[in-house]
């Protein structure tokens, strides 16, 4: 849960560095603020530019390329946003809910046909799979084959910034998952399908060719997706097919808790309560959904070809380089058995202790199993339910401080679905304050690159963005950190540092990772105050006392002995000064307190600029 409250300051570095030091070796100069540029493409898909002039909406969407008009429209207005707030436009939730609601008649009359499909998405497990549950029950009924697919959509992984990282998990996973199947006598069909939008129609041609009448899948939440859907009732309404979406990945379904005003909750705390109270009185959302049964023996026969298939390649410009998937698959192992054993090892062994070590980086406190709530290879619900049963009380906020905290964290994924279901245009490149839009952002190249590479100056930022880089992984004390560093120190868009993170996270999700960008940049919910401006130099201290993730992660600084690891430049003597330098390690990009103070005026003369 990012902290509301304010840090303790006490370390000596409450000065800006070097004002107090006298080790200090050299005056600190800001590198110079460039003017607006077009950011390097180094770093992200090159977009098209968008030609829009309206005068209302943020610099950075207009003359910074950055939505990809190859996929998406123009950024939002303001007013558009305002309709949704006052629900004069339905949000797509809502939309597809009435769809599969006015539909029901037709679609439980139609008969069962020869197969039922089960459309996996971002739940690869067999294990507590709602929609793979109903689909296993369904063809049971008519003593009928449950057959599987997934469909890869090169053009979502682009549109989505899935990072390679995460497609390789995504993968990995699959194998796993398909043995697991065939071992039931489930066919698996993967196939690619190039153009994003075909991919309804190639499912229910899929649907077609093995004579299947009833297709499952459980919702994914942004908009594009629920849309989809949406229309894949009708497509396959047209077809003779039954479409079912049911909701598998939040544990309270989103659009289950309001206020007693009948309001979408938009802070984390009474909202959290509300879900626990819910989760209390309906113990049916925690209880497990069993793995399907054994297809019917013929099925091996009869859809041989389904079994022999291959599964295809990776895209190509998702493929992640040897070294780095060897990386990735000693640090990650994937599919639904490796995360249950991280979720026993981690609840038996580190969950007591969560609470006071979940902020420390260089210590392994923390569960690590974002990756597979994300790709769907466990899912949070199996998480809360298996942490209450290692609780001394059924009551999810009671007992353990450990278990109780975690349950919270886990939480908070909820809470991020519920918030981009009831204000979709988090989705739309809008920040969930849409009044914030109008904060004139830096633009500088140089700037962003030294925090991509982990090259800002200060180590505690470098050691996380390096993390990053080498592992698809962040602690999230760091996640915070650099967000905040970004958007606040060097004022760059924030939606340049989300999208970064997508890029590289191997747990990258919009709902989460939106969250916590619009979290730690405040233009989002439940934000962090804007003039809450964390110190990267007292975070380091306070997070990592004894520079252990800065040694690890910064080789530079390895062999820089005590507190002057926080930062050698302004604590350092001579001789250290030096050797950093040396070894080429950067000195500040910005000053704190020079930071700062642009910051909190650029913010205040932001959120004063009107905006339409
Ligand atoms: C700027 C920023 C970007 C982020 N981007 C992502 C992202 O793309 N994907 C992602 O899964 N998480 C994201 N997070 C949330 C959080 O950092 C990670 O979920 C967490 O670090 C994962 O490590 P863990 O599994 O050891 O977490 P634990 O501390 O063990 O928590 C258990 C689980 O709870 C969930 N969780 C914990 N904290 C949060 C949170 N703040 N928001 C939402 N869910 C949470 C995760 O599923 C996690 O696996 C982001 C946070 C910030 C501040």
């Amino acid at each position: 849960m990012p902290p509301k409250r304010k840090l303790r300051v006490s370390s000596a570095y409450s000065s800006p560095p070097g004002s107090k030091s006298k080790k200090r070796s050299t005056k600190f100069q800001p590198a110079p603020v460039s003017t607006p540029s077009t950011l390097s493409t180094n770093t992200f898909p090159p977009r098209n530019s968008s030609s829009s002039s309206n005068s209302t909406l943020s610099h950075s969407s207009v003359n910074s390329n950055i939505i990809n008009r190859t996929f998406y429209p123009p950024e939002m207005s303001n007013a558009r946003c305002a309709l949704y707030n006052s629900n004069q436009l339905p949000r797509p939730m809502a939309e597809l809910e009435q769809t599969l609601f006015s539909t029901l008649p037709q679609r439980q009359a139609i008969n069962l046909g020869a197969a039922v499909i089960h459309w996996f998405k971002r739940d690869l497990r067999l294990h507590d799979n709602r929609s793979l549950h109903l689909a296993a029950q369904k063809a049971r009924e008519g003593n009928i084959p449950l057959i599987c697919v997934f469909l890869i959509s090169p053009q979502d992984y682009e549109a989505h910034l899935t990072s390679p990282a995460r497609v390789d998990f995504e993968f990995r996973s699959l194998a796993i998952l398909r043995q697991g199947l065939a071992a039931l006598d489930i066919p698996l069909h993967i196939s690619t399908v190039e153009i994003r939008k075909n991919v309804p129609a190639r499912l229910v041609e899929f649907a077609t060719q093995v004579s299947a009448h009833h297709i499952f899948t459980n919702l994914e939440y942004e908009p594009d997706e629920l849309r989809r859907e949406d229309k894949l009732v009708r497509l396959c309404l047209d077809h003779g097919i039954a479409f079912d979406a049911v909701h598998d990945d939040c544990i309270v379904p989103p659009t289950t808790l309001s206020t007693r005003q009948g309001k979408q909750y938009s802070v984390y705390t009474p909202w959290f309560r509300a879900w626990v109270a819910h989760l209390h009185s309906h113990p049916d959302l925690l209880a497990a959904s069993p793995p399907p049964p054994q297809n019917p023996p013929s099925t091996r026969r009869e859809l041989a070809s389904l079994f022999d298939a291959d599964i295809p390649a990776v895209p190509e410009n998702k493929t992640l380089s040897p070294e780095m998937k060897k990386r990735s698959e000693h640090l990650w192992p994937a599919g639904e058995h490796a995360a249950l054993e991280r979720l026993q090892r981690f609840l038996s062994e580190k969950v007591k202790a969560y609470k006071d070590r979940r902020n420390f980086p260089a210590e392994n406190g923390t569960a690590c199993l974002s990756v597979h709530h994300s790709a769907g290879t466990l899912a949070a619900r199996t998480s809360v339910r298996m942490a209450r049963e290692a609780n001394s009380t059924s009551k999810l906020d009671g007992g353990g401080e450990g278990l109780k905290g975690w349950i919270g964290e886990v939480a908070w994924r909820d809470f991020y679905k519920h918030v981009l279901v009831n204000w979709p245009y988090v989705c739309m490149n809008k920040p969930f304050k849409y009044e914030y839009t109008n904060i004139e952002w830096e633009y500088n190249d140089e700037h962003f690159k030294a925090w991509c590479e982990g090259r800002t100056g200060y180590p505690f930022v470098d050691a996380a963005m390096r993390q990053l880089l080498h592992t698809g992984y962040m602690h999230n004390r760091c996640r915070m950190l650099v967000a905040s560093f970004l958007s606040k120190h060097l004022l760059l868009d924030w939606r340049l540092g989300e999208q970064y993170f997508m890029l590289h996270l191997i747990d990258g999700d919009f709902a989460s990772n939106n969250g916590g960008w619009g979290f730690s940049s405040s233009t989002g919910v439940d934000p962090q105050p804007y003039f809450r401006i964390f110190n990267p130099l007292l975070q380091s201290e306070k997070f990592d006392p004894e520079g252990e993730y800065i040694r690890k992660w910064v080789p530079e600084l390895r062999d820089v002995v005590g507190k002057v690891v926080h930062d050698p430049f302004g604590r350092g003597d001579e001789e250290i000064v030096a050797r950093v330098e040396g070894r080429g390690y950067p000195r500040m990009v910005v000053e704190h307190r020079w930071a700062r103070e642009r910051c909190l005026k650029r913010y205040k003369a932001g959120i004063g600029r009107e905006t339409a």
